[in-house]
C-alpha cells in the first residue's frame, strides 16, 4: 500500500491489488431499505458509546449545525461479532445476516491491508496485528437524503476518522470529497465494486506520521439519496496507541503523544467532532 492517505482497494494503479469484496454489493441494497423503513426510534441515542445507535450528526448534543445525514452505527468487534449481532436491528429481516457477513469480509481485508502497511514501513509491528484481531470495529451505515438546498449544508463536515483504516463502500451517487490542501477538495468518483481505503488518526500516530489521516467531507445533492457504509478498525479501546517503537529505534523523534480510544471518545463527547482537531491535540510540536 502506498503511503497516501486515501486509495481505492482495487484501483489498478494502487499497490497492492486487493481483491474486491464480493460481499460489498449486498449492504447497499439492504441499507436503502433500512433508511426508508428502519427501526429508528428504538435505537436513537445521544450516547456515543452505545453499541447500536441510530442518529444524525456526529454528536447531537454539541454540534451546532446538524449534518444532512441519518446513520446507523453497529459495533462489530472481530472477537465478539457473534455476541453483538443479536443486539442489531432485525428489520429488514436479513440485516443481521448481510451486515455480519460484510463485517467479517472487512475484517479479512483490513488485516491484509495492515500487513501491507507494516511491510511498507519495514516493521513487524511487534504483535500489533494480533492485537488488532481483538480490537474494535464499528460500521457506520450512512444515508444522505436528497437535499432541497445542497449548497447550504453538508452530509458530513470535514473530519478525519479516528481508527487505523476505514474501509468505505459508497453507492453510485457522488458526494465524498477528500482534502488536498487549503480548501482544495477532490471528488472521489464512485467505482463499482471498489472500496475506498482511508487512513485514520491512529495509523498516523502509530506510523509516527508516515501515513497521514485523510480529511474528508460529504456533499449532498438535490435529486438523489446517497448511501455509504464505513467500517472503522482499531485496537482495543483501552490500548494505548503511540508511534511503533521500531520506527523510533534509530533515534527518529516521536511526533505524537500516546493516546487511546477512550480519550478520543471523551473528546468527541465534549467537543465538536470536526476537522483533525483531536489528532492535532496529540501532535508534538517542538
Ligand atoms: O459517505 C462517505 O463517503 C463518507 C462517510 C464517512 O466519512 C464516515 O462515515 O466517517
Ligand atoms: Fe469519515
Amino acid at each position: 500500500m502506498a503511503e497516501s492517505s486515501s486509495s481505492h482497494a482495487h484501483h489498478p494503479q494502487q499497490q497492492p491489488t486487493v481483491a474486491t469484496c464480493k460481499a460489498s454489493e449486498e449492504p447497499n441494497k439492504g441499507v436503502r431499505h433500512l433508511c426508508e423503513r428502519g427501526e429508528r426510534a428504538r435505537h436513537m441515542s445521544p450516547d456515543i458509546r452505545a453499541p447500536v445507535r441510530y442518529g444524525t450528526s456526529f454528536n447531537q448534543l454539541n454540534d451546532g449545525v446538524l449534518c444532512w445525514r441519518d446513520f446507523l452505527k453497529l459495533l462489530c468487534n472481530p472477537a465478539r461479532l457473534d455476541d453483538v449481532v443479536p443486539s442489531w436491528p432485525n428489520n429488514p429481516s436479513d440485516l443481521r445476516e448481510v451486515m455480519s457477513a460484510y463485517a467479517r469480509a472487512n475484517q479479512g481485508l483490513f488485516r491484509e491491508l495492515m500487513e501491507a502497511a507494516l511491510e511498507a514501513m519495514g516493521i513487524t509491528g511487534e504483535g500489533v496485528l494480533e492485537e488488532l484481531d481483538c480490537g474494535t470495529q464499528m460500521m457506520m451505515v450512512n444515508c444522505f437524503p436528497a437535499c432541497p438546498e445542497p449548497e447550504l449544508t453538508l452530509g458530513m463536515p470535514p473530519h478525519s476518522d479516528y481508527g487505523f483504516l476505514t474501509l468505505l463502500l459508497q453507492d453510485q451517487v457522488n458526494g465524498l470529497e477528500v482534502c488536498q490542501g487549503d480548501d482544495d477538495w477532490l471528488l472521489v468518483d464512485p467505482l463499482p465494486g471498489a472500496l475506498i481505503i482511508n487512513v485514520g488518526d491512529h495509523l498516523e500516530i502509530f506510523s509516527n506520521g508516515r501515513y497521514k489521516s485523510v480529511l474528508h467531507r460529504v456533499r449532498v445533492n438535490s435529486t438523489q439519496l446517497r448511501i455509504s457504509v464505513a467500517s472503522l478498525h482499531s485496537l482495543p479501546p483501552e490500548r494505548v496507541i503511540g508511534p511503533a517503537p521500531e520506527l523510533l529505534a534509530d533515534g527518529t523523534p516521536r511526533r505524537y503523544m500516546d493516546t487511546d480510544l477512550t480519550t478520543f471518545l471523551d473528546y468527541l463527547a465534549s467537543a465538536e467532532g470536526k476537522h483533525k482537531t483531536f489528532l492535532q491535540s496529540r501532535r508534538i510540536t517542538t
